[in-house]
């Protein structure tokens, strides 16, 4: 990396930030160094290092990797006489520190989070940018997660904020943190000069414990309190943290008071969260609560679809046998970050071998995924749910007769054995009255004709798979 470089990127930096942007932020920076993947910078003081990792850390380093230099983190010195001074951790090194120490922190207010096991400031502070991946194009939009794409996308087209917060929640993995990068993306393209702050509530609880050792409350307000869009992901995480709660909350009014947007996540609804106070409940009710569903077969097939048209410029030779992402997508559903990690390993694998995908060298690779996901679904709660959905008795199901009105559920049943169960055709067959496996082939091929021009059967079988993965 050469001076020149660095001047050059700053160029193109100018024209992104704007005049005012750039002489205040940019332009005092000083590139020390770039070495295994960090830019580190002397900047004058540590207030002014943190508003730049916060607000321009993602610009910064597209530029860099735009330049063809691979720069993964920026850090920041204080430069001068002073000693290096912590600026802030990365999201790695807060998440991933390996023993947090135990503190008692007595804030202004008497409290204390001295229950709380918070953890002490890493050495080397540097910034959590944004993940370049997590955009809208790469979001696959199914059933399942719909409405908090159509409710992300409205307040990623800025303008005047219509609800506020907005609250995404739901399980593990299913692709809030993917969404609120999204919004961060989409809000910065539109209009650069925004200030977007996305952090974990954990990095929030961090920088707050922090700024009362330091003694630089005033820092931590200036810097919360002047951005027009707060992020903050896993908010679940201040639940009984006391004073980091009350803070959040004259944070979070400040804001709302500003008509400044806030994004929360959280792993479930905010009136479920145990040890959130209630006024924090009430307010994050206050404006638009979504849910992200688990996932369905249809929408992880999508996910892997769009990850294999991805991964081809990593593996340009990749070639994979018909239904295996069928197989994955079936049998592992517990949450998107597995489906991409064995997908991930299944690409790597194949490679290293110099084979095609088929089912063998799947089932090898990922015996052990397989086998964790086993479907826990049986052919006789099957049987009981469809029963009990089309109002209808299940030695109806089961038996003899050939009514319509008995028949039809009987072959969605069939279906969703086939499709949710391993069992194979005849042993579904068997425990439908000794039924032959040609007619459960034909069962589940009436239904999956009838998907595709019946709503109401392909209605049906989504409110069942639904039910029975919930
Ligand atoms: N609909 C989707 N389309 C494409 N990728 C998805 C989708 N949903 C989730 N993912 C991917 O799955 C992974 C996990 O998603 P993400 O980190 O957003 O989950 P999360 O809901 O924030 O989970 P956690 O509760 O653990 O923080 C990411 O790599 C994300 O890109």
């Amino acid at each position: 990396m050469t001076d020149d470089t660095w001047g050059l990127l700053r160029k193109r930096l100018l024209k992104t930030v704007g005049q005012n942007n750039f002489t205040t932020w940019i332009e005092p920076l000083e590139l020390d160094q770039v070495d295994g993947g960090v830019a580190t910078f002397h900047v004058p003081t540590n207030f002014m290092g943190n508003y730049v990792s916060q607000n321009f850390a993602d610009l910064i380093l597209h530029e860099f990797n735009k330049s063809g230099e691979a720069v993964q983190r920026l850090a920041f010195k204080v430069a001068a006489n002073s000693p290096t001074r912590p600026v802030q951790p990365t999201m790695s090194e807060a998440i991933e520190e390996p023993a947090p120490l135990q503190t008692t922190v007595v804030d202004q207010l008497g409290n204390q989070e001295g229950n709380t096991s918070v953890k002490s400031p890493p050495e080397d502070l540097q910034a959590a940018p944004l993940d370049p991946r997590f955009t809208f194009d790469s979001f696959v939009v199914g059933k399942p997660n719909e409405l908090a794409h159509a409710a992300a996308r409205r307040v990623a087209e800025g303008g005047p904020v219509t609800f506020n917060p907005l609250v995404l929640y739901g399980g593990v993995g299913l692709g809030k943190t993917h969404l609120m990068h999204a919004i961060a993306w989409e809000l910065k393209e539109r209009n650069p000069e925004l200030n977007v702050l996305y952090l974990s509530a954990e990095q929030f609880m961090y920088r707050f414990v922090q700024a009362l050792r330091e003694r630089k409350m005033m820092d931590f307000k200036h810097l919360f309190r002047s951005v027009d869009v707060l992020m903050v992901d896993d908010v679940q995480f201040i639940a009984g943290k006391d004073s980091t709660q009350e803070e959040f909350f004259h944070t979070f009014n400040a804001l709302v008071d500003q008509n400044k947007q806030i994004i929360i996540s959280a792993d479930r609804a905010p009136g479920e969260i145990k040890d959130l106070e209630d006024r924090v409940k009430s307010r994050l009710q206050c404006g638009l609560v979504v849910d992200l569903h688990p996932t369905d077969y249809e929408l992880r097939l999508g996910i892997l679809q769009t990850k294999v048209q991805q991964n081809r410029k990593n593996y340009p030779d990749l070639k994979i046998a018909d239904g295996v992402l069928e197989l994955l997508a079936h049998r592992i559903s517990t949450n998107v970050r597995v489906l991409e990690g064995a997908l991930t390993r299944l690409f790597a694998f194949a490679s290293l071998v110099g084979r095609e995908i088929d089912m063998d060298l799947t089932q090898d690779c990922l015996a052990d995924v397989l086998r964790a996901s086993e479907r826990k679904i049986t052919v006789e709660e099957i049987q009981r749910k469809v029963s009990e959905y089309y109002n209808i008795r299940m030695s109806d199901i089961i038996g003899p007769k050939r009514l319509r009105s008995y028949a039809r559920p009987r072959q969605v049943a069939m279906y969703l054995c086939k499709q949710l169960t391993s069992r194979s055709l005849p042993e579904i067959g068997r425990r439908f009255g000794g039924r032959d496996h040609t007619t459960v082939m034909h069962g589940v091929r009436r239904i999956e004709e009838l998907k595709t021009i019946d709503g109401q059967i392909a209605e049906d079988v989504e409110m069942l798979r639904r039910s029975l993965e919930a």
